[in-house]
């Protein structure tokens, strides 16, 4: 029996191995000054890495003297919060600083075990106790730590931590709460102070199934968008920022704002809304563009009007009641405008396709207008704003969308009454969805499209008068024109220096 007996003795020496070893680090914490337990800790793990097969790689909350919690850490946690919670048997709920949901994490000192192209890894949650004799008050620092043996080294750091990050990323986007930021910070007083984004929590409920629009249009423009958002090697291929500029033009009330919303649910990105008229000059709007993350919207609203490119602004100066507090603002206002700079046409090009529009990626620029004719054509051409999206009043497609969003219905006998009146008038879907909107508990479906035919017969009528007042119009303008023309054709005749002065010449000038 010499095989019994030699693991017995393995086992014995190994024990009493541990035993004695155990025994020294008690008396060494128990008795030896922080130096010197650190220094055995240290050549300890060297001399045990030595024999031992396996590579341990720590991730730490925060790094060095950095305030910020490291990106790398954030994305492990999110990995293993959707990992960890199906194996795990400590977890911890914590709700996320910009999450409405409970995040479940692995508690402290737990272990997960992970796989990856069958390779078996371990994760454990742990933390560095403050030292004791510290001056400054510490809090523990908390890191992940993944076991991994070493033959796959190589597989490991490159493609599995490379996945674990990217995975944590797109996990953190998915859960986090989505913004809505503003640059106007809507004090007056502020005017020296240079605007910076501040936000809010971005839940408008509109979606591309809620907007009234033409199908084929509508998919259209979701695979546009959808495509934008899977195509960054294509973009680093063809060494494109991955960015993309929507221009949507169309009447007011015709659904830009709301496209803008449903844009923003589809990606999942955060919206920025840009007040031109608040930004100072150029440098601004650079560092406004810089401060933006990836995967959001930048929205410029009204572009024709928010600000005129040629350098006046045109916001209105605000009054006060007090007159000597406002000539005072007044003053100070004026030196500070006189002082800077404003933004420019050029300012604005560079903003959306300038080397600094490169920083960040995954971006959509959206400029909105009532009148696209107002707008300069180098602010609107391809490549600057890639799409145009001409927004139009509401057709009897748009219609169905919007009773099956308001009245829960998808046909109904009125519809066709409707649906004719809507190739005679044009009403924006604001104007259809008012109509739509029950006003009392007693309103059903029928009242509401009875009232929406009403709305639709008084456009019509309505636009009938104006086009029969045009004519008439335009009749008198030429039977006047036509007798204005007769009198100095007789005065021409007395007197031909008077020529000149006759309508079809001024008309021709
Ligand atoms: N295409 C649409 N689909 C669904 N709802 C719409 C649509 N267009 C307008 N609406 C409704 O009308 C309201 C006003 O629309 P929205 O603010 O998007 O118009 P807009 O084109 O941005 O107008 P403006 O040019 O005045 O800014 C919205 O709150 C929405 O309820
Ligand atoms: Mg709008």
């Amino acid at each position: 029996m010499i095989v019994p007996q030699t693991v017995t003795e393995v086992w014995t020496t190994m024990g009493s191995t541990i035993a004695s070893f155990m025994f020294i680090w008690a008396i060494i914490r128990q008795y030896c000054p922080y130096e010197v337990r650190f220094y055995f800790a240290k050549y300890t793990q060297r001399i045990i890495s030595f024999f031992y097969p396996y590579i341990k790689i720590s991730i730490h909350e925060y790094t060095g003297d950095r305030l910020e919690r490291s990106e790398a850490y954030a994305a492990v946690e999110a990995y293993l919060s959707i990992n960890s919670s199906k194996s795990a048997k400590r977890l911890k709920a914590e709700m996320a600083k910009d999450c409405s949901n409970l995040v479940l994490s692995m508690d402290e000192y737990e272990r997960v075990k992970d796989e990856f192209q069958g390779i078996q890894v371990w994760w454990v949650s742990s933390m560095v106790m403050p030292l004791p004799q510290s001056m400054y008050p510490q809090q523990e620092r908390r890191y992940y730590r993944l076991t991994f043996h070493k033959r796959y080294r190589e597989i490991i750091t490159e493609a599995y931590l490379k996945h674990v990050i990217q995975q944590g990323k797109e996990i953190r986007v998915r859960l986090r709460q989505r913004k809505l930021y503003t640059n106007d910070s809507g004090n007056k007083w502020q005017i020296y102070k240079q605007t910076t984004w501040s936000h809010i929590v971005f839940e408008h409920p509109a979606t591309f199934e809620t907007l009234a629009m033409e199908p084929a249009k509508k998919k259209e423009i979701i695979d546009d968008l959808v495509t934008f958002c899977k195509n960054k090697d294509f973009y680093a291929r063809i060494g494109k920022a991955w960015k993309r500029g929507y221009l949507l033009y169309g009447p007011p009330g015709t659904g830009k704002s709301t496209m803008i919303a449903a844009m923003a649910n589809l990606l999942n990105y955060d919206v920025y809304d840009l007040e031109l008229t608040a930004v100072k000059d150029n440098t601004e709007l650079r560092k406004l563009l810089i401060e933006t993350t990836s995967k959001s919207i930048i929205v410029i609203e009204d572009i024709d009007c928010s600000l005129d490119l040629t350098g006046q602004r045109t916001k209105k100066e605000e009054k006060s009641p007090d007159e000597d507090k406002q000539k005072w603002e007044k003053e100070i206002r004026k030196e500070h405008e006189e002082s800077s700079s404003k933004v420019t046409l050029s300012g604005l090009l560079n903003f959306i396709d300038g080397l600094w529009s490169a920083c960040g990626e995954e971006r959509l620029i959206v400029f909105t207008t009532n009148y696209v004719e107002k707008l300069d054509p180098a602010l609107i051409r391809r490549g600057r704003m890639d799409k145009h999206i001409e927004l139009f009043y509401c057709s009897f497609e748009a219609f169905k969308v919007l009773s099956r969003n308001y009245l829960r219905l998808e046909a109904h006998p009125l519809f066709d009454k409707i649906e004719s009146l809507m190739k005679e008038t044009m009403i924006t879907p604001a104007d259809v969805a008012e109509n739509l909107m029950p006003k009392s508990p007693l309103d059903d479906a029928e009242k509401c499209l009875s009232r929406l035919i009403q709305a639709l017969e008084e456009t019509k009528a309505a636009a009938e008068a104006t086009e029969k007042d045009e004519k008439e119009a335009s009749t008198k303008n030429a039977q006047s024109s036509f007798k204005a023309a007769e009198v100095p054709a007789m005065e021409d005749a007395a007197c031909p220096t008077t020529r000149k002065l006759s309508p079809k010449s001024q008309n021709m000038n």
